[in-house]
């Protein structure tokens, strides 16, 4: 069986600002709405920020904002004053209203949408960022946090990132950040993932010995890489993986990566299609700052998350008010809640010792629109009883093919 070990061959990264984490205690239903004159605008500009605990940007910040060596962007508070400022063009001085038009590209002023992803060219998340919003400027971000911080800095105008892999499961990470950050899920986009194993010109898959690639890509070809016996290690993205293996010129190491990440960085493809089952498709979220207008012209999903008091059938009651009317739920995934992860029982009735629970959060996407009755009722009946709910937005169902 092939080890794994969990480094970054890359460069290290860099200390970036860390949002400090929103306090889940408040219900976060009310849609902020389009600001219309500039000066609402700057309003609502720096009530976001007020929120995100992050400062307004201004001329001082583009000292903050760097790229790394491997091209993505930084936010890095440590930086001395010299450092190149990263393009951080007038026009994202000035908060733009967003409309409720999805994909809508160019933006109304004819320049186009800047998209961040995480990774560096060549990642399945560009692809991503790129089918969401064609024609989209793909900004390169080293982390996920990185990309919500632009987004929320008004570097860019959105963030697309991934949410969960049919094989690989949920990207916790990102479902943390939602809740932590005070972005709006306006969309969804679903990208087929076709893993290759990439080398130097010359290296065959008997010369390697390990194989790089992020956790999720690797967990994902689990399979193909057991039985070829190669060490794995743990990258950013896959496309970072395949760079570092271009750059080093390694005669023993491989990528797993995208065919376009072959073509940037000039590798061989040693094998196609090493995704441990076919259907191998990623489920990405657009985030904006700003809500959609819930529709119910078409399929809508909407994605929330909430916390309940400990007890008997709880979860089973709160799932019901969906049940009750007919509601479809699609995903339901748990976090702990950071901040009172543990519990105890005060309930000393029963004669046995105090009991010590878990507290949980639970993100739920359920099929309807916050513009269908139904689904207000769902949430108000919920509200009833949750001690924590917010909604991180009401979106269209992607229903392309992949
Ligand atoms: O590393 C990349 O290329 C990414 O875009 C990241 C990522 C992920 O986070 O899940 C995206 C899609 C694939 O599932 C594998 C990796």
């Amino acid at each position: 069986m092939a080890a794994f070990v969990a480094r970054s061959p890359m460069t290290p990264l860099r200390g970036h600002i860390a949002a400090k984490p929103s306090p889940p205690n408040q219900p976060q239903t009310a849609e902020i709405k389009p600001p219309t004159t500039l000066r609402s605008k700057r309003r609502l500009c720096m009530r976001l920020f007020a929120s995100s605990s992050l400062s307004s940007p201004g001329p001082g910040d583009r000292n903050k904002i760097t790229h790394n060596a491997a091209g993505a962007l930084q936010l890095d508070s440590l930086l001395p004053s010299d450092t190149p400022p990263f393009d951080a063009s007038p026009r994202d001085s000035l908060p733009r209203p967003l409309s409720s038009t999805l994909g809508s590209n160019p933006v109304p002023d004819g320049s186009r949408l800047r998209v961040a992803y995480q990774g560096v060219r060549g990642a399945y998340s560009e692809s991503a960022a790129e089918k969401a919003y064609p024609n989209c400027e793909a900004v390169p971000c080293e982390q996920f946090d990185t990309a919500f911080e632009a987004v929320e800095r008004w570097l860019v105008d959105r963030a697309v990132l991934p949410i969960e892999n049919s094989l690989g499961g949920s990207i916790h990470r990102n479902y943390d950040l939602l809740l932590r950050h005070r972005l709006h899920i306006v969309g969804e986009v679903k990208y087929a993932v076709r893993h290759c194993l990439l080398a130097n010109n010359g290296v065959k898959v008997e010369d390697l010995k390990r194989v790089l690639s992020h956790p999720q890509a690797l967990a994902q070809c689990e399979h193909t890489l057991t039985s070829l016996g190669l060490v794995r290690e743990a990258v950013d993205d896959t496309a970072g993986a395949a760079k570092h293996v271009a750059l080093h010129k390694l005669q023993d190491t491989g990528a797993v990566a995208s065919s376009a990440a072959a073509a940037i960085y000039g590798l061989n493809i040693l094998a196609e299609d090493i995704q441990d089952d076919c259907d191998n498709v990623t489920r990405f979220l657009m985030l904006a700052r700003e809500p959609i207008i819930p529709g119910v012209d078409r399929p809508f999903k909407t994605s929330i998350v909430f916390s309940l008091e400990e007890g008997p059938g709880v979860l089973f009651k709160a799932l019901a008010v969906f049940a009750l009317r007919q509601i479809n739920l699609t995903k339901i995934e748990s976090r702990p809640l950071r901040k009172q992860p543990l519990r105890a029982s005060d309930d000393g009735s029963n004669g046995f010792q105090k009991q010590i629970y878990f507290d949980y959060l639970f993100y739920v996407d359920f099929d309807a629109s916050m513009a269908d009755q139904k689904a207000q009722n769902a949430l108000r009946h919920l509200k009833e009883f949750a001690t924590f709910l917010r909604v991180l937005g009401s979106y269209p169902v992607d229903t392309s093919m992949i």
